[in-house]
């Protein structure tokens, strides 16, 4: 088992990585947060079918009552989380209650905003049980999507700790190894070539990929996220770079319907326009085609769906979190592990677009 501590400047938790990680939950609550009065435990309708059966166990000694939520993206709407606010009003969840998070990112997300708000805010554990929520379960970015984009009503609100069974991680799909693992690509481009170039050299299949590998390579992911929250919890400065990939990224994500694409093939495709910018804009030295055939041969889509206007996307970006007075920012490369925010012109990106388009 490994254990990361996640520090910002008023909070402090650890991210325990390993096979039976769960097991440590209820002694965790037991001892450091004594005075919880009640549990709501919200978790992804697969994963409970697949898992709750044996993992209520875990939980026995601690009063709880379950809300089983959508799988995916449908969990991040307004009616899920005013759904579950009524369930724990009803089962009379108070101040000094808890909320649990069990699933991928969007269970995280959605679990973590409702603690956020919930009374004013309540804290809250993850327990993370896909690829990429090695990095949305770390960091306190929590929040649900507005039809008009991404992620738009949200909160910061860091958990208490954050358990990461890799158990959970062997009935994934292809597909979403194949999403978690964009993220992972990413904390490697925007901080530590080494890391990148490992990941470049060594992973050739997400098929068969050993869970020895897999956990060094989340473990180091994590460390990585750990370090940009440390040092910029509320993203007023080098936080921006965790977003490397997503201007585009969730763009083709809103334009496709939530869920339409997984977020880790969107922020794949974003990575790659990105790295076309650094080219264009910063002269950055870097093998695009390369990287480009790598995530092919991993399974990626590698661009925009054909029926997406580029005029949508624009306006999209231009709705983006970083966009000021409708200046869209992209996170590019100065190098492999050196970001940097930069404006992008709307001519630019149209260009750009168009000639990402036609494979150029
Ligand atoms: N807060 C952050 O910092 C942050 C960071 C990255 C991504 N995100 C968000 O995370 C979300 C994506 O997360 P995700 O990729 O984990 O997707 P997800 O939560 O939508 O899960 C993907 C699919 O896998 C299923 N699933 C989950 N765990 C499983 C398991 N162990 N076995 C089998 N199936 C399982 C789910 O039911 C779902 O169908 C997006 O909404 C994205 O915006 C947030
Ligand atoms: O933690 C962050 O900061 C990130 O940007 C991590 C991203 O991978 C993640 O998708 C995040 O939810 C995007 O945040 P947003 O502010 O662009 O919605
Ligand atoms: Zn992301």
């Amino acid at each position: 088992m490994v254990q990361l501590q996640i520090s910002t400047q008023h909070h402090s938790y650890p991210v325990v990585i390993g096979s039976g990680a769960i097991h440590g939950v209820q002694a965790f609550i037991q001892e450091n947060m004594k005075e919880v009065t009640n549990i709501g435990i919200i978790i992804d309708e697969k994963v409970a079918d697949i898992y709750w059966n044996d993992l209520k166990a875990a939980f026995s000694e601690l009063p709880f009552s379950v809300y089983i939520a959508p799988s995916g993206e449908n969990a991040k709407t307004f009616d899920v989380y005013y759904d579950i606010t009524g369930f724990l009003l009803e089962k009379k969840l108070d101040r000094k209650s808890l909320i649990i998070a069990i699933g991928g990112g969007a269970i995280g997300d959605l679990a973590g905003f409702v603690a956020s708000t919930f009374m004013r805010g309540i804290p809250f554990i993850q327990i993370p049980t896909t690829i990429l929520a090695h990095d949305s379960a770390v960091g306190g970015k929590v929040a649900i999507n507005h039809p008009l984009g991404k992620n738009m009503i949200g909160s910061f609100h860091q958990p208490e700790a954050v358990f990461y069974d890799l158990e959970f991680l062997q009935s994934l799909s292809l597909q979403e190894k194949r999403s978690g693992f964009a993220e992972v690509i990413k904390h490697g481009l925007i901080h530590d070539e080494v890391f990148y170039a490992q990941m470049r050299s060594e992973l050739h299949t997400l098929e068969e990929l050993s869970p020895t590998l897999l956990s060094s390579f989340l473990t180091r992911g994590i460390e990585i996220k750990g370090e940009f929250v440390a040092a910029d919890e509320k993203e007023k400065g080098v936080r921006a770079y965790l977003n490397f990939g997503h201007t585009l990224g969730h763009a083709i994500e809103a334009e496709m319907g939530y869920g339409g694409w997984t977020h880790g093939e969107s922020v794949a495709v974003g990575m790659i326009f990105a790295l076309k910018l650094s080219q264009k804009k910063l002269n950055l030295s870097f093998n695009v085609e390369d990287f480009t055939q790598w995530l092919q041969i991993l399974g990626y889509t590698t661009t925009i769906p054909d029926h997406i206007s580029h005029e949508k996307l624009l306006k999209r970006m231009k709705q983006d979190k970083k966009s000021v007075a409708g200046q869209v920012k992209f996170v590019l490369l100065t190098r492999i592990g050196k970001p940097v925010l930069e404006d992008i012109s709307d001519e630019i990106i149209l260009e750009e677009l168009a000639s990402f388009h036609k494979g150029g």
